[in-house]
């Protein structure tokens, strides 16, 4: 599996995060003989119209880590909103997740990859019909990829120009992206609250706040769209407000 970036030859990571859709399509063909699953998802995604475009309505994306608050904040707004609520990866490929989430990175990272290209297909239908909240969207896509593609603490990323930065050309872009910010004891609490089963990359960032530091600042590098931050740490009522008049603000809504 490919580790280290600054270790590894540069395009490593590359190698790691397919930049546009027919590096994703190629690489789920390569190996759909072996995955069923990866033919699935390839049939799935080839049906989908490439370059989406958005409608009129607002496309708004929230990102961050596990347990600052995704679902609960997405949940209020779409009802304030009266808001589709969509997520990656999209419904009609999740229940394939589990095998994908075991396979070598490349190919993982394909599962994720094309979940957002299709994602942009169902964001492309709703956002003419209403305002469209997104939980996670490209961002975690590349973010988890970098922080796992990098070993150690925030300067072994890639530098703050590097391309794996960049939105991918051919996918949908949204209006807005808020990343969800809380400090790492509160997150804490909130996962320990929680007490569902935890991924394998939940449970590492538990163990390692070094990849969790990776995360959230590659999570800060992205560019075109950038995150704007919300810091998460104040009670529901509150972020929920902070982040409708974030919304309004920038959404004319
Ligand atoms: N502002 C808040 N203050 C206190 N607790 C909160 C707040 N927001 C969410 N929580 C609680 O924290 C836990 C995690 O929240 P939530 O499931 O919304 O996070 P998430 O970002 O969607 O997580 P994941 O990415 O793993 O799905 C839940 O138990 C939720 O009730
Ligand atoms: C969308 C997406 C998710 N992941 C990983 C990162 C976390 O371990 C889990 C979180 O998923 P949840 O459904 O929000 O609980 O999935 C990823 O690696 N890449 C992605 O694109």
């Amino acid at each position: 599996m490919l580790r280290s970036c600054t270790a590894g030859p540069p395009g490593s990571l590359r190698l790691a995060l397919p930049a546009a859709a027919p590096a994703v399509r190629r690489r789920l063909r390569e190996c759909a003989a072996r995955i069923p699953e990866a033919g699935a998802v390839l049939d799935i995604l080839e049906k989908c119209p490439e370059r989406q475009k958005k409608g009129e309505f607002p496309v708004v994306v929230f990102e961050g880590l596990d347990a600052t608050g995704k679902t609960t904040v997405t949940q209020s707004v779409k009802d304030a909103l009266g808001a589709v609520l969509l997520r990656s990866p999209p419904a009609c490929i999740s229940q394939w997740r589990t095998i994908f989430d075991e396979e070598p990175t490349p190919i993982r990272r394909a599962f994720y990859a094309a979940g957002n290209y299709i994602l942009a297909s169902e964001i492309a239908k709703a956002s003419t019909q209403a305002p469209v909240i997104v939980d996670r969207y490209w961002h975690s896509t590349a973010a988890y990829t970098i922080a796992t593609e990098t070993d150690g603490n925030i300067q072994n990323l890639p530098p703050d120009d590097d391309a794996v930065y960049k939105w991918p050309e051919d996918l949908l872009k949204p209006d807005l992206v808020l990343l969800l910010t809380v400090s790492p004891e509160e997150r804490t609490r909130r996962l320990e609250g929680r007490g569902l089963e935890r991924t394998k990359e939940e449970a590492e960032l538990e163990a390692n706040s070094l990849f969790r530091r990776r995360i959230e600042e590659s999570y800060r590098r992205m560019v075109n769209p950038a995150c704007q931050e919300v810091d998460a740490s104040p009670s529901k009522e509150e972020v929920f407000k902070t982040v409708l008049q974030l919304i309004k603000n920038h959404c004319a809504l």
